[in-house]
């Protein structure tokens, strides 16, 4: 990586202010999953141990520059407690005099965390004054945030301005990892894309078609290539804007050489619920009031096999509803090849990581990121601004 580490720099009794993805899911105010708290947990040690005054900043959710009571980072802060077995101080402000003074009663090796930065409007119009607010805080600026890198807001991009810039030990890995694979990937590469967000997820395949030798296409996204292609896809979930785009993907892919692969048979519903009527049917045979709602039997087997034979895969996006158990065997499948393989494999998105947990095949993926969004913007070749903002090497 081009960009400066905390390790080029002295942090020795400085106040550094490091943000981080504390963006955790919450049900009734308890993090169900805390690895991103976990993930943080190397440069948080590493502040800890050189003498550094740690201040940890975050968002939370989408308050919309509100104090939302439930978003406060007040469950993050003790859940981290917990994970260092060190007292963590919690403010309840992200700016001003009122952290100012904690901060001046810091001793080196404390940690501090923020309140929700998203609280206030100017953070994610990346107001300049607010940007300035958080700089006044510390010497040192430390962005650790992989996850909300493709973010240009004030604590991800416009503090860099004020205070010398550098990345944390989870950003560096996050673009070391995704960088050296996707710079020289090992071949056969393999990109399998699935789940529901198409809009979000038609760009990443513009990317993929320059790099991957086989792109796999799964989940709520393929129904607008196989309706693109003709096919009758009764209530399943579609783009109508990117059929267009989704013919001259297929069409691109002939003329590089890619093999891109959209599945052959499909498990249709009748209803988004485990007690629907189910059936498997190939590609032409989805009745007009069904819903695709997982890849078929024959699917999974191709797919599983294209896994096997590759030495990198990418994941991006589940097959299928895999919530609903009999709607979860696209993803398993999928899941577990990625898993049986010797290839290299990466994953991305907290769906299909969740996925992964729930079939407890998570500890057997080479490296799961803790971006969605920024792992995506990634691999479509973005340039992203939590990263631009940091100090040259
Ligand atoms: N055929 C489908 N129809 C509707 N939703 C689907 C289908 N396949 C997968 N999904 C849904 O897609 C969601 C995940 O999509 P997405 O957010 O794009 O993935 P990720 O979080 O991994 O990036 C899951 O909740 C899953 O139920
Ligand atoms: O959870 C996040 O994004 P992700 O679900 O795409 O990984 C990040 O914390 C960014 O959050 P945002 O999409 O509200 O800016």
């Amino acid at each position: 990586m081009n960009k400066q580490s905390v390790r080029n720099i002295e942090v020795s009794g400085k106040k550094v202010f490091v943000r981080v993805d504390f963006n955790v899911p919450l049900h009734e105010g308890k993090i169900t999953d805390d690895t991103r708290i976990r993930e943080t947990l190397p440069t948080i040690q590493y502040l800890v141990e050189q003498g550094a005054k740690v201040i940890l900043a975050s968002h939370m959710g989408r308050p919309k520059g509100q104090v939302v009571e439930e978003l406060r980072l007040t469950p993050a802060a003790n859940r981290l407690s917990e994970l260092i077995g060190k007292d963590v101080k919690k403010a309840d402000e992200s700016i001003g005099d009122s952290v100012k003074a904690i901060i001046d009663g810091m001793e080196n090796g404390d940690v501090l965390v923020l309140e929700n930065v998203r609280f206030h409007a100017g953070e994610e119009k990346n107001d300049a004054e607010l940007a300035k607010s958080f700089a006044e805080l510390a010497d040192v600026y430390v962005n650790d945030a992989f996850g909300a890198a493709h973010r240009a807001h004030s604590s991800t991009a416009g503090i860099a301005e004020h205070l010398p810039a550098v990345s944390g030990l989870l950003m560096e890995k996050e673009l070391d990892t995704l960088g050296k694979a996707l710079s020289t990937p090992e071949r056969p590469f393999t990109a399998i894309i699935g789940g529901a967000k198409v809009k979000d997820k038609i760009g990443v395949i513009e990317n993929l078609l320059n790099i991957a030798d086989n792109i796999l296409i799964g989940g709520g996204l393929s129904y607008t290539f196989l309706k693109a292609q003709g096919h009758e896809i009764g209530k399943s979930l579609v783009d109508n804007e990117k059929l267009d785009l989704a013919l001259e993907f297929i069409q691109k892919a002939k003329e590089k050489n890619v093999n891109f692969y959209l599945p052959t048979d499909i498990v249709v519903s009748d209803d988004f619920s485990a007690d629907a009527n189910v059936q498997i049917v190939n590609i032409d045979g989805i009745p007009a009031e069904w819903e695709g709602i997982d890849i078929g039997p024959e699917t999974r087997k191709t797919y599983a096999e294209v896994i096997q034979n590759s030495k990198l895969v990418v994941w991006n996006g589940p097959m299928g509803v895999f919530e609903i158990e009999p709607f979860s065997h696209g993803t398993k499948a999928v899941c577990q090849a990625c898993a049986d393989t010797e290839g290299y494999t990466i994953l991305g998105g907290g769906d299909s990581a969740a996925a992964a947990e729930k079939f407890g095949l998570a500890d057997q993926m080479n490296h799961i990121s803790t971006g969605g969004g920024a792992s995506l913007e990634f691999m479509e070749g973005k340039a992203l601004p939590g990263v631009v903002a940091l100090n040259d090497k």
